[in-house]
């Protein structure tokens, strides 16, 4: 279990120091975190300092050891982590691309094993088709599919992934979520996955982690804890309407922006 403590990191830029979090302390849990929050909430922030690309004061803890304070080699061992930006112009097959993911456990040669686990990623996210092609000449959607198989093609003990279903379509929003929750549930893998939808967080997620726009943590526990008209409106600003399925899992629907500015009512 991830467990992140007196996290405070700063963007030291042209027009000073700007504040992103302060002394955040994280639980989360095993299985499947959906990080929820408003833009700017410091929700990429917060996974670049876990995974080691930002340097922040405090420490990260799993299994007893303190991540911040680790190589960069043994870190990337430990963790596989997908970005929101990603490159867009790459002249190597999908193959070569996802084959990447495994730089950290490749040796000399490739080996069969390497190329089995790079064509399971490839067909668990449906796009074994696409292994000849050229990166370069993919879609946006198919672009993300690619850098998604290269986050899972290992398995790692802990998997960030910023926004991954941003430019999938609906089934293949739907289809990434059940494998990450297949992932969760079947390989003792923690996975934190930031998302803007609230609905899919609310349906996959075991755990949900709340934001708020100044980086503190608003509130955290299961989708049916955490999921509320009050936490929309206190977070995003938004009226909403909430309903629970059989299961009891939340679904929202907004209504209105209740941000004093607002153009449209
Ligand atoms: N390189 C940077 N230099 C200075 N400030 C930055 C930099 N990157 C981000 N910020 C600022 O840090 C804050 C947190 O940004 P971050 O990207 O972590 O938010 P986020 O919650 O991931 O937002 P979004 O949902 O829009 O992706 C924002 O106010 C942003 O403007």
């Amino acid at each position: 279990m991830l467990k992140v403590e007196n996290f405070s990191f700063s963007y030291n830029s042209t027009k000073g120091m700007h504040p992103v979090f302060k002394e955040l302390d994280i639980t989360f849990s095993n299985g499947l975190n959906a990080m929820l929050g408003p833009n700017g909430a410091g929700k990429s922030t917060l996974l670049k300092c876990i995974f080691g690309l930002l340097r922040c004061n405090g420490s990260a803890f799993f299994g007893g050891r303190d991540i911040t304070r680790m190589k960069t080699n043994d870190k990337t061992k430990l963790m596989s982590y997908l970005p929101q930006m990603d490159i867009e112009m790459s002249s190597l097959t999908v193959l070569e691309m996802v084959l990447l993911g495994r730089l950290p456990e490749l040796g000399q040669r490739v080996s069969d094993e390497d190329l089995k686990n790079v064509m399971d990623t490839l067909n668990a996210l449906n796009i074994a088709g696409l292994a000849s092609r050229s990166f370069s000449e993919l879609s946006g959607g198919q672009k993300k599919l690619v850098f998604i198989a290269q986050t899972l093609v290992r398995e790692p003990e802990i998997i960030l992934l910023d926004e991954p279903v941003n430019s999938l379509d609906l089934q293949k929003q739907l289809e990434l979520c059940l494998l990450l929750r297949h992932i969760a549930e079947h390989k003792d893998i923690e996975i934190i996955v930031v998302l803007h939808d609230i609905n899919l967080a609310a349906r996959f997620a075991d755990h949900i982690i709340v934001l708020d726009e100044k980086g503190r943590m608003y509130s955290s526990g299961t989708p049916h804890e955490v999921i509320s008209k009050k936490m929309l409106r206190e977070v995003y600003g938004v009226e909403a309407s909430l309903s629970h399925d059989e299961n009891g899992i939340p679904s929202i629907s907004p209504i209105r922006s209740i941000r004093d500015s607002s153009v449209i009512a």
